[in-house]
């Protein structure tokens, strides 16, 4: 068999389609399910159009589900504001946007800022995930894979789940996994048992799904198709 080219699949459902009343017994429902994390999507009204969950439900996820990976995405202006409160409140990773910080990626004074973000985060320690949206380039986040423990990949506009998957965006994902084999890439938005062979094909390994896994009647069937598509891909 050939040797694995990226980290074992993780299967992150997107809590933003759960039902919010009833969010640590659906968290459950989703691990006894197969899933390997939750992801929190964390919306602040003026990053993106939409608000949602900030750090006290995550300190009520902690509390009720003691050994869950909570992989974050914050989906906010200022990541710098929330570290400590998300770090305290029990997050496992802070996924924040590169967005934030950089409009040029030849301006070391956004890449100085940038590091000190990753090393802020470290230093909380929460892991570290770096986020880019369709329109940024995949190249602008290379020089920082030695850094960081995954990029999330957008493949539609943050800011509200059910979106249609961005098929001709997903591509950046090869660009990354071939630049590191260890780097975790996750693929975010309209990712389905139709669209995770695209997935699966450019190296991705973390795979966020709300609708197609809370939308179904067989969650468990649903997690077992996208696990088995990128299991099947990292030994190709
Ligand atoms: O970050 C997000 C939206 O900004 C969500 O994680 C994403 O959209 C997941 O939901 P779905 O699988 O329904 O698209
Ligand atoms: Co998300």
């Amino acid at each position: 068999m050939a040797a694995r080219d990226r980290p074992e699949c993780k299967i992150a459902p997107s809590i933003l389609s759960a039902d919010f009343a009833r969010l640590a017994e659906e968290s459950k429902r989703m691990i006894s399910c197969g899933a390997d994390w939750l992801h929190v999507d964390v919306m602040d009204g003026h990053f993106v159009p939409n608000l949602t969950i900030g750090a006290p439900v995550v300190k009520s996820l902690r509390k009720n589900l003691p050994d869950a990976f909570l992989d974050c995405h914050l989906m906010v202006s200022n990541p710098k504001q929330w570290i400590l409160d998300f770090a305290k409140a029990g997050a496992s990773l802070y996924n924040f946007h590169l967005e934030c910080v950089m409009d040029d990626n030849t301006n070391e004074e956004q890449a100085t800022e940038l590091r000190s973000l990753i090393n802020e985060v470290k230093a909380s320690g929460m892991k570290v995930g770096i986020s880019i949206k369709p329109k940024t380039p995949a190249e602008w986040i290379v020089p920082f894979l030695g850094e960081i423990d995954m990029v999330n990949v957008l493949t539609v506009e943050p800011g509200f789940g059910g979106q249609k998957f961005m098929s001709d965006i997903v591509g950046k994902c090869k660009i990354i996994r071939e630049a590191s084999k260890e780097v975790h890439i996750q693929v975010d938005g309209g990712v389905a048992p139709s669209t995770i062979d695209a997935c699966a094909a450019v190296g991705a390994n973390v795979i966020v799904a709300g609708s197609a896994i809370f939308g179904s009647d067989k969650p468990q069937e649903v997690i077992a198709t996208l696990k088995k598509s990128v299991e099947a891909a990292a030994t190709a």
